[in-house]
């Protein structure tokens, strides 16, 4: 099983979502971005750390807002989402096609990575 950290980032009332690029697991697949937990590190700085990588901002994680396990065809992970607080920097994209802003109603507009649906459900119902 990988463990996988992934932020619910917020700036103000939205949220910032991403779209896999063609080339990742789960092409064009949305995400809450974020990556691997190396060995020895907490799901927080890891979280930091591949968003600062990934995205090119800097971000503070807050809560642990829910985690889930799912099973694809290749591999199992486990996702742990955090609420995050977005700082500075300007998105480039790197992993990533597609950034939006976007309000927890529109979430269902999305096609999100599987893995990633009941942290949609939980926030649609916030
Ligand atoms: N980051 C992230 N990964 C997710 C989410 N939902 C989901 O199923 N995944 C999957 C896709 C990948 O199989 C795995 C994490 O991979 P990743 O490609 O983001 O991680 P990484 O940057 O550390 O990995 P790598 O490409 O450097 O190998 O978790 C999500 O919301 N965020």
């Amino acid at each position: 099983m990988i463990d996988v950290v992934a932020g619910i980032i917020w700036k103000n009332d939205k949220i910032l979502i991403a779209r896999r690029s063609k080339n990742k697991h789960l092409p064009y697949k949305w995400e809450f971005p974020g990556g691997k937990i190396e060995s020895g590190e907490s799901a927080e700085k890891a979280l930091e750390r591949e968003l600062k990588e990934e995205l090119g901002i800097h971000t503070k994680t807050n809560d642990f807002f829910s985690n889930n396990i799912h099973q694809y065809e290749a591999i199992t992970i486990n996702l742990y989402a955090y609420n995050s607080i977005y700082l500075s920097g300007d998105i480039t994209l790197i992993d990533h096609d597609q950034v939006e802003w976007v309000s927890t109603s529109k979430l269902l507009d999305y096609d999100f990575a599987d893995a990633d649906l009941p942290f949609v459900y939980k926030l649609v119902n916030l």
